[in-house]
């Protein structure tokens, strides 16, 4: 019997963790669950909580907790018999709290990328919405300049990536991770990981998965056998 394996990444805009938790999904099969993917599910499908989302996000403001909080756990409860990372909530820390009475993790990703960085990358981030797929003009480029890989349609900018938006988007994510920070390090699940590019990163998120995984799975195995 193998027992499931739960976890958050965090981080702030730009820090890779939609391209990480891609890496993270293909290698261990967890399902990546996005919070900006559902509430944009949401908003497309017009229910209520996407109604409502819509009407934060046009004015560039977070979704207030406990709508984000109505969209999302009614999804984590079909995921029971899923193992998964979450990457985009918990954002705050009653968010945190919410999560941690719907279920227990096992590990909380958090990146720690420096603020040069983040600019510079975001500048150069272009996104096809309708699928959600991000490039990089450097890192990652399409193979059709501004266009999607897989559906020739043009790419975006997002408003909020352009250098204006940037640096107060960065700072009131530190302001409202902190304590998101605080309680995962408490419970003594908090890994970090801080360097200026994913492929340096990207090994030590592995090894630790690997590792956290089959501690789990054994435990599990010692549990049935008693
Ligand atoms: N946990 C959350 N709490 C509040 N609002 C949220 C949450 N997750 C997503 N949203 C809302 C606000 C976001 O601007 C929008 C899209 O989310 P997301 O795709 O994570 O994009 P983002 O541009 O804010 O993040 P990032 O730059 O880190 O990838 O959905
Ligand atoms: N130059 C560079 N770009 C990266 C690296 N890792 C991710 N990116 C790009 O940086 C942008 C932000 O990454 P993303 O995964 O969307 O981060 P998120 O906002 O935390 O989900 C995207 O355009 C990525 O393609 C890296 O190591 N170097």
């Amino acid at each position: 019997m193998s027992k499931l394996f739960r976890a958050v990444i965090m981080g702030p805009p730009g820090s890779g963790k939609g391209t990480i938790s891609e890496r993270i999904a293909h290698s261990f099969g967890l399902k990546h669950l996005s919070s900006g993917d559902f509430v944009r599910e949401n908003i497309a499908a017009k229910t209520e909580a996407g109604v409502l989302a819509k009407t934060y996000i046009k004015k560039g403001l977070l979704v207030p907790d406990h709508v984000m909080t109505r969209l999302l756990l009614p999804r984590l409860e079909e995921m029971t018999k899923y193992s998964w990372l979450l990457d985009g909530f918990p954002r705050t820390l009653a968010q945190a709290e919410a999560l941690n009475s719907a279920c227990d993790l096992d590990v909380a990703i958090n990146l720690n990328i420096p603020l040069e960085t983040l600019k510079e990358r975001l500048q150069h981030r272009w996104i096809h919405p309708p699928s959600g797929r991000v490039y990089n003009m450097c890192f990652n480029p399409p193979h059709v300049q501004g266009k999607d890989d897989i559906t020739g349609e043009p790419l975006i900018q997002q408003e909020d990536d352009r250098p204006e938006a940037l640096v107060a988007r960065l700072r009131h994510y530190k302001d409202v991770a902190k304590p998101v920070i605080d309680f995962y390090k408490a419970k003594g699940i908090l890994y970090t990981f801080s360097d200026t590019e994913t492929d340096r990163i990207w090994p030590n998120i592995s090894t630790l998965l690997s590792t956290k995984i089959s501690t789990i799975q054994s435990d599990a195995r010692c549990a049935s056998t008693h």
